[in-house]
């Protein structure tokens, strides 16, 4: 499996600038790409990084997507004056020419291409490009917002002529509407375009009403186009967050794509002048974390908007941090998101639901009685659980930023410890080099301080001498991991709940607030969680008699079918909500024997939750299946996730099940709210 991060980067792209006054485009500036890498080098990330350099793209790469009447006119402006390149400009919306531009333009092609080629040759696993000028508003035949020729969509044609892909995923989190790349693909199924926007019911720019959440698609391209109008300003990380486990991310996984492209454009994030949203650099963090998980982890990261330039700056490395695998930092702010978001989230759903399966069970519908402005404006900003985020938006742009960064950035210190996975010993037919390089053989605990911390600790809990024994490496793991000295470790034990028991107790000794356990499979011991110290989401096959599920004790019953893929609305419509708004800060996966779910719902879990907690996850096996132990040491070791085939929609009981967990919980845990109508 490729493995590295490459950087593309060119001082070239900086010559593009505005020759003369227009208050519109005064905020495209070069310093947006110089400031960028000047801060990826500040944190020493440019280092960690494989340097690829750019390249021009040819004239005949931009005719994949471009007409020739567009690239001749873009040519011509090499040799024009001021004057000539006030009036060609003056032909399009938002955009300015400088004797530099075409050029630009074409390093800015030719980047995106030259990341394609590093991550579909195996040469990286994934990677970021710094370009300027962006592209994802220009279209077959014009400039647009600031964009000349549309980099990401050549990209997708290019990965599609070159390596046969059929099946291209572009998510563009620029706070625009990226509508040139929408008209390009919006009948092509093989590209999957998802775009959020600030579009306040069609006021906020280019104001078009094919940017609504009813932009489906058209022809054979029908589902294949996703649009999430935000219709208020001020949107923040959990309702990013939550447009990702409710809209994107099931149908991502459902259309399984074998490459993602991003527009990756932090507008959308707090401070900037365009967007006036609330969302902090580590959300970047946490959304290409997600995205990492599909294809293989093969995500090129495409610069597009992004004009204050401390928020860019960190949530450019955020980004590329993510990409180089390091741990995910906690997100700031209250996990819940606001009713307009929530609005248009069930909007989208119900529009695709025709497309999709994994939503054809799922009785979204859409929202006649949209709220009006104001009401939303009352009923969101009444959202007691948005005060922190108040204090900075009391500012504006440049000190909201800075506020933020002195109220939070302290407390975002970079996890020191690598992804370093420990377990206390390798089956002996595990051989070794299929194991990802960060896992090492920790030795075990020595027979008296372990029976000295247990008979201290917990000794109600060991019954018997053999329990104990095997006690030592969950516990021998589970103090390195609080000792920070690694991230994550795997323990193997024939009494998984005994282990876990002993390991939720000394965990919460050693002072952690908030365990999450996902426990799979049947067990005798639950330990108590009235205190809300601990939450248990409980996997388990059949019916538990007498046990029914509660705010910090939930019951999940769940036989996976053959094939296992029925659970990806498991954990990405239930489980991923619930541990976000959990904010865990270690998190435990246990696998007993008789487990009801397949290797890959368990390597799903671990892929998708090691954002939290700042990737702290002990795994604790009973169950004695070698590819099991190697999965689980592939996922936590951060490589992406094993490919799961074909997605199999859950049964009807199966998905009114979660409904009926998601009507009882969502108010404890607000993450899950995807529809109003569900009485909130
Ligand atoms: C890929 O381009 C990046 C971007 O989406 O950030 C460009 C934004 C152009 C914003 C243009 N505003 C025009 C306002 C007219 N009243
Ligand atoms: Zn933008």
């Amino acid at each position: 499996m490729a493995s590295g991060t490459a950087l593309i980067y060119d001082e070239a792209m900086t010559r593009h600038k505005l020759l003369w006054n227009d208050p519109i485009c005064d905020i495209e500036v070069p310093e947006r790409l110089s400031a960028s890498y000047e801060q990826l080098q500040c944190y020493h990330l440019v280092e960690r990084c494989i340097p690829v350099p750019a390249r021009e793209g040819s004239e005949e790469e931009i005719l994949l997507v471009h007409s020739s009447e567009h690239l001749e006119a873009a040519k011509s402006t090499q040799a024009m004056n001021e004057e000539e390149l006030k009036r060609i400009s003056g032909n399009y919306d938002s955009f300015f020419f400088h004797p530099n531009t075409y050029h630009c333009a074409r390093l800015a092609v030719g980047a995106a291409l030259q990341l394609v080629d590093s991550v579909m040759s195996g040469k990286v696993c994934n990677g970021m490009a710094l370009v300027r000028p962006p592209g994802h508003h220009s279209q077959r035949n014009a400039a647009n917002g600031f964009c000349l020729f549309n980099n990401v969509a050549i990209a997708a044609e290019y990965a599609k002529l070159k390596y046969g892909l059929q099946r291209i995923l572009i998510v563009d989190w620029d706070v625009h509407h990226g509508q040139g790349t929408q008209y390009i693909f919006e009948e092509d199924p093989s590209v999957l375009y998802f775009s959020w926007h600030r579009y306040e019911h069609q006021e906020f720019w280019p104001s078009l009403k094919e940017s609504d959440y009813d932009a489906v698609g058209l022809g054979k391209g029908k589902g294949f186009n996703i649009n999430l109008p935000w219709n208020k300003v001020g949107m923040g990380n959990s309702d990013y967050l939550a447009a990702f486990f409710h809209v994107l991310l099931p149908m991502a996984f459902e259309f399984d794509p074998e490459l993602v492209l991003v527009s990756s454009g932090y507008d959308s994030g707090i401070g900037d002048p365009e967007g006036q949203m609330n969302a902090t650099p580590e959300v970047f963090a946490h959304l290409t974390h997600f995205l990492m998980q599909l294809a293989h982890g093969k995500l090129c990261v495409i610069l597009e908007g992004g004009y204050h330039l401390r928020s860019l700056s960190e949530s450019v490395c955020m980004t590329v941090r993510t990409l180089l695998r390091d741990p995910l930092p906690q997100v700031t702010g209250e996990m819940a998101p606001c009713l307009s978001a929530i609005e248009s989230i069930q909007n989208v759903r119900a529009a695709h639901k025709p497309y999709w399966k994994w939503l054809t069970y799922e009785d979204t519908s859409f929202l006649h009685n949209l709220s009006t402005k104001s009401d939303l404006v009352k009923t969101a900003d009444t959202n007691p659980c948005r005060d922190d985020e108040a204090k900075i938006t009391d500012s504006n742009g440049t000190d909201r930023i800075e506020r933020f960064l002195e109220l939070h950035m302290k407390n975002i210190v970079f996890p020191v410890p690598p992804i370093k996975t420990a377990t206390t010993e390798l089956k002996a037919s595990a051989d070794p080099n299929t194991f990802p390089v960060h896992l090492h053989v920790v030795k075990e605990m020595d027979k008296n301080e372990l029976e000295a911390l247990v008979s201290d600790f917990h000794a109600d809990l060991v019954e018997a001498n053999k329990t104990l024994l095997f006690l030592g490496s969950t516990l021998t793991i589970l103090d390195k991991i609080l000792k920070k000295e690694v991230c994550s470790g795997i323990a193997e034990s024939p009494a998984a709940s005994a282990s876990v028991a002993v390991a939720l107790r000394h965990s919460l000794h050693f002072g952690f607030q908030r365990v999450l356990c996902i426990f799979v499979g049947d067990t005798d011991i639950m330990p108590s969680t009235e205190d809300g110290k601990i939450l248990i989401i409980h996997v388990c096959k059949k019916e538990q008699t007498g046990k029914s599920s509660s705010k910090h004790y939930v019951v999940l019953n769940w036989k996976e079918d053959a094939d296992g893929n029925d659970f990806f609305s498991a954990v990405l419509g239930f489980i991923l909500p619930v541990a976000y708004s959990y904010q865990p800060n270690l998190i435990i996966i246990a696998v007993g024997a008789n487990r009801s779910l397949g290797i890959s719902g368990i390597s799903l879990i671990i892929g998708l939750l090691q954002g939290l907690a700042e990737s702290r996850i002990l795994a604790v096996i009973e169950d004695t299946d070698i590819n099991l132990m190697q999965s689980v040491a592939k996922a936590l070791a951060g490589a992406s996730m094993p490919h799961f085939g074909v997605h199999v929609p859950p049964t009807q009981e199966k998905v009114n099940q979660i409904k009926k967990l998601r009507n009882q919980l969502q108010q404890d845990w607000k993450m899950l709210q995807c529809s109003v109508n569900d009485g909130i």
